[in-house]
C-alpha cells in the first residue's frame, strides 16, 4: 500500500498537431490540497479533463487507491469518487439548488414525494460546507457565483466524493470570498478529501496549498513540491523556464500626466440599484484603475460608459463631445475601446483563424477599398502574439483550439491593437500566467504612453494599484476615495471597502 489516492503516471493526450500532455505524472494523497501550476496551454485543464473522464489519454496509467483504473466518462469518475468543479459551473439556472445538487441521481428520479427529503439532505451538505444560509430551494440563477460554487461542491460531496478537481476557483470570486472558499477547502480536506487546486495566483499557493506540481509544455517539471518551503521565484522559474519581472511597469509620474489633455469625463452617472452619482475624468496618457468588491458597481459603469447600459442620470462626454447614452455606437465612433470581463460572450469567432480574432476590432485598419488587407492583418496579429507568448504561436491556427488562458491573452491582444483613445479593459488579465500577466501590464503602460486613456478593472488589488496612475475606490455604487496610486496602499483600500467612510 503507498499513500497515494491518485496516481497519474506518463499520460499522453495529442490533438491533432498538439500534444497537450506528453508523458505527465501526478500522484495526491488523501486529505492534501495539491497544487496544479503551469502556464497558459501547458496541459493542465487538458489533465483534469483525463481525470474527469471527460477525455480519453492516448496512453500512460491510472491508479486509484493502487488500483489500475480506466476513467471512460465522467460517470466513472464520479462513481469513483472524483469530482470535478469547472471555471464554467456547470449548474443548470433554471433549476433550484437542491435539484442541482441531486441532478443525475437516483434520488432526483423518485419524484415529488422525495421534495422534501432532498431539501433536507442538501441543506445537510451545505452545513457540512459551514454555508447552512443558501436555501436550497432557491432557483441557482439567482445566486452570487460564490454560492453557485458551493452548490457544485455540494453536489460534488453528495456523490461521497474523495477527490475534488478545482478549476481557477479563485478567478471569479471577490478577495473576502476567496478566505471563505479557503475556509470550505479546510473543511473538506479535514475530513480527509483530496483538493486538486489550479490558480494562475501565485501568492494563493503558499496559503491553501500541501505540495505542488508544475507542468510545462505537457512535462511535469517537478511534483510533490512542499507549497510551504518553495519560493514563488522558484515556482516562477520552473513554469516558464525564465525570471519574470514581477514589478510593474514604470510610471511616468504625476508632472508628465499633469499637462496632457483631458480625454473621457464622466459627470454623476447614475443607473438605479447599480451605481450613483459616479464621476470622474480620464487624461490622455493616464491609466486609471477602479478597485472594488464584486457588486461595488465597477463593471456596471463600465458598460454605461459604453453605452451598453443606458444611465438613469448623467453624461459621458469624450474629447468634450457628448455621446449618447445607451449607445455603444456613438461610443465605438468617438474612439472608445471595451475588452469586457467574460471570455465566453467576447464574440469569439471559434472557427475563425487567431489572426482574425485578433484583428476584429481593428478591421477598418487592415482594410483598403473595402478589401481587408490579410498580409498586414496577420503581421501585426503576429506581432502581438510574440509579444504575448501566445502558444500555438501559428496565427493561422483557428482559436477554440487555444487554452482558455491563451484565448483571454488573444482578447486582450485584440483591443491593444485596436487603436482606441480610450480603452476600457474588464480584467484584462484574469486567466492568465504570471508570465504573460506581466506582458500585458507593459503593453497596457506602452498604450497608455502612447497617448491612450485607459480605465482599468481588476479585483486584483496589487495590479490595480502598481499599473494605475490613479485610483477610484467604490463601495456599493459610489466613488468612496480617489487618489493617486502611490498615495494608497492595499490596507487602506480593503478599510474603504468595508468602511466606505474613511472619503
Ligand atoms: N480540443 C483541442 N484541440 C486542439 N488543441 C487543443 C485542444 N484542447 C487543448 N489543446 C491544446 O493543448 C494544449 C494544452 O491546453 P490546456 O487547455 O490543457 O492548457 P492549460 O494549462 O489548461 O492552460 P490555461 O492556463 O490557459 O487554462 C494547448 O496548446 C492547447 O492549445
Amino acid at each position: 500500500m503507498s499513500d497515494a489516492l491518485l496516481r497519474m503516471s506518463d499520460i499522453v493526450k495529442t490533438f491533432p498537431g498538439v500534444r497537450a500532455l506528453d508523458g505527465v505524472d501526478l500522484e495526491v494523497r488523501p486529505g492534501e490540497v495539491h497544487c496544479l501550476l503551469g502556464q497558459n496551454g501547458a496541459g493542465k485543464s487538458t489533465l483534469i479533463k483525463v481525470l474527469s473522464g471527460a477525455q480519453q489519454p492516448d496512453g500512460g496509467t491510472i491508479e486509484w487507491n493502487d488500483s489500475e483504473v480506466a476513467l471512460r466518462t465522467p460517470a466513472t469518475a464520479m462513481k469513483l469518487g472524483i469530482a470535478t468543479i469547472y471555471q464554467e459551473l456547470d449548474l443548470v439556472d433554471g433549476l433550484s439548488v437542491a435539484e442541482n445538487v441531486f441532478l443525475g441521481h437516483e434520488r432526483s428520479t423518485a419524484g415529488f414525494s422525495r421534495r422534501a427529503e432532498m431539501l433536507r439532505a442538501t441543506r445537510e451538505l451545505l452545513e457540512r460546507l459551514g454555508h447552512g444560509d443558501i436555501d436550497p430551494a432557491r432557483t441557482v440563477g439567482e445566486l452570487p457565483v460564490a454560492s453557485k460554487q458551493l452548490v457544485s461542491m455540494a453536489r460534488a460531496l453528495s456523490h461521497d466524493a474523495r477527490l475534488i478537481v478545482m478549476d481557477e476557483p479563485s478567478a471569479v470570486l471577490a478577495h473576502d470570498e476567496i478566505s471563505g472558499l479557503f475556509r470550505v477547502i479546510e473543511g473538506l480536506t479535514a475530513a480527509g478529501i483530496a483538493v486538486i487546486y489550479i490558480s494562475h495566483r501565485l501568492e494563493e499557493i503558499r496559503e491553501v496549498g500541501d505540495r505542488i506540481t508544475v507542468l510545462k509544455d505537457g512535462h511535469t517539471v517537478d511534483r510533490g513540491l512542499p507549497a510551504a518551503r518553495t519560493s514563488t521565484e522558484r515556482v516562477v522559474s520552473l513554469m516558464t523556464g525564465r525570471d519574470v519581472q514581477s514589478a510593474f511597469p514604470e510610471r511616468r509620474g504625476e508632472e508628465a500626466r499633469s499637462g496632457s489633455r483631458e480625454l473621457l469625463r464622466v459627470e454623476r452617472l447614475s443607473r438605479r440599484g447599480e451605481f450613483t452619482d459616479v464621476s470622474f475624468t480620464v487624461h490622455s496618457g493616464e491609466i486609471l484603475g477602479m478597485a472594488g468588491l464584486v457588486g461595488a458597481g465597477r463593471s456596471e459603469i463600465l458598460q454605461t460608459v459604453y453605452g451598453a447600459r443606458k444611465p438613469d442620470s448623467g453624461r459621458v462626454l469624450l474629447d468634450g463631445r457628448r455621446l449618447r447614452p445607451g449607445s455603444v455606437r456613438s461610443a465605438v465612433r468617438a474612439g472608445m475601446g471595451f475588452a469586457p470581463e467574460e471570455r465566453k460572450s467576447q464574440a469569439l469567432v471559434p472557427y475563425e483563424s487567431i489572426a482574425r480574432n485578433v484583428s476584429l476590432a481593428a478591421l477598418g485598419r487592415y482594410a483598403r477599398l473595402g478589401w481587408v488587407d490579410r498580409g498586414s492583418e496577420r503581421a501585426a496579429a503576429e506581432e502581438v502574439t510574440r509579444s504575448l507568448r501566445l502558444r500555438p504561436s501559428d496565427t493561422e491556427q483557428p482559436i477554440r483550439v487555444l487554452s482558455g488562458g491563451n484565448q483571454q491573452k488573444a482578447i486582450v491582444a485584440r483591443w491593444l491593437l485596436a487603436d482606441c483613445g480610450v480603452l476600457l479593459l474588464d480584467e484584462p488579465t484574469r486567466g492568465v500566467d504570471v508570465g504573460a500577466k506581466s506582458e500585458i501590464h507593459a503593453l497596457v503602460r506602452e498604450l497608455a504612453d502612447s497617448g491612450v486613456g485607459v480605465i482599468l478593472v481588476s479585483s486584483e488589488l496589487p495590479e490595480v494599484l502598481g499599473l494605475s496612475d490613479r485610483v477610484l475606490v467604490l463601495r456599493e455604487g459610489r466613488v468612496v476615495r480617489e487618489a493617486a496610486s502611490e498615495a494608497i496602499d492595499e490596507h487602506e483600500v480593503l478599510d474603504l471597502f468595508i468602511e466606505g467612510s474613511a472619503a
